[in-house]
């Protein structure tokens, strides 16, 4: 075969799998729409808002119960579990341990998101200890996987990342292989992996980065649709990556700035139609 056959043949192939991808993104989202998932997050002060508003915008129902003594009643209700350590404490950390545990003995997914892992001893820590326990998917910017991957303090600014998820490939997948957890790293490109394919979703735009807690709304977003698509995590976390970039590419339209862009990404999720995930969708296998 000729060059340009080869190229055109290869062309063709990328197309159809993102189409093929595209209309998966549409399909967690309606089921996730149909099936209403009850999502228990146990998440940082500054995200609960706006992490519970991203839930209820695309059908799921948040629930920000986080009292160790109400996990034996509450979480056997619950389709998926959300832990975010970003203002942890000591009382906090045990209540995320005993949920984690119960999750994983009944059988129901929990995902996790290690805001600002590499910030101290006592944050790292936690997070290793968490990731003893089974998450189904991991979520974090470049700096924290790269801690978390290399199980040491490191370069990070608090919260936000100094890394792009670009350099935090490699790690995310050493993760993704020595954890068992579906890996995703967010940035100008999000990147999903198992640790050994490596998706790439690339929607979003860069004020986002400008919002307080969208890293954390997207990741309780990976949890609702992983709660409707249990089996495949790996889909469900790049759907969900890229349905929340797509939210955030129609609502900066309009937008003066972070404040109304926060206001607008929560309408364009409630308002996401089929033709503007078959549109706008850039989801592509990177590896
Ligand atoms: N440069 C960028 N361009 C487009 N989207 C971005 C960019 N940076 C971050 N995002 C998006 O903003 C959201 C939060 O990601 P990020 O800022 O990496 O998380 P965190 O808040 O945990 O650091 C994600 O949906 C991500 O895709
Ligand atoms: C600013 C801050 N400080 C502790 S938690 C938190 C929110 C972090 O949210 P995100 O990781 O989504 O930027
Ligand atoms: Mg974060």
């Amino acid at each position: 075969m000729e060059k340009t056959e080869q190229n055109q043949e290869k062309n063709y192939n990328q197309q159809t799998q993102s189409q093929e991808w595209s209309e998966k993104t549409n399909d967690i989202l309606s089921k996730v729409r149909q099936k209403t998932p009850l999502i228990q997050c146990i998440t940082n002060y500054v995200s609960m808002d706006l992490a519970a508003n991203t839930l209820l915008a695309v059908g799921a129902s948040p629930a920000m119960l986080h009292a160790l003594e109400e996990i034996p009643d509450f979480t056997p209700q619950i389709d998926a579990l959300y832990i975010n350590v970003g203002t942890l404490s000591s009382t906090v950390l045990q209540a995320m341990k005993v949920a984690a545990e119960l999750a994983v003995d009944l059988g129901k997914p929990w995902i996790f998101d290690p805001v600002a892992a590499g910030c101290s001893g006592f944050r790292l820590r936690a997070c290793l200890d968490l990731l003893l326990l089974k998450p189904t998917v991991v979520r974090g910017n470049g700096s924290e996987i790269i801690a978390l991957s290399r199980a040491s303090l490191g370069d990070t600014k608090g919260a936000d990342s100094v890394h792009e998820s670009m350099d935090a490939i490699e790690a995310a997948k050493s993760l993704a292989q020595a954890t068992g957890a579906i890996v995703a790293v967010t940035g100008a490109v999000d990147i999903v992996t198992d640790g050994k394919q490596v998706i790439g979703a690339n929607n979003g735009v860069q004020m986002m980065q400008k919002i307080t807690a969208t890293g954390c709304s997207v990741t309780a977003l990976i949890a609702a649709f992983v709660a409707v698509d249990p089996t495949h995590p790996i889909e469900a976390a790049a759907a969900a990556l890229s349905v929340f970039g797509i939210a955030g590419e129609l609502g900066m339209k309009d937008a003066k700035g972070p404040a109304s862009l926060r206001v607008n990404l929560i309408d364009s999720l409630h308002g996401l139609d089929q033709v503007s995930i078959l549109q706008h969708a850039k989801i592509t296998p990177l590896s």
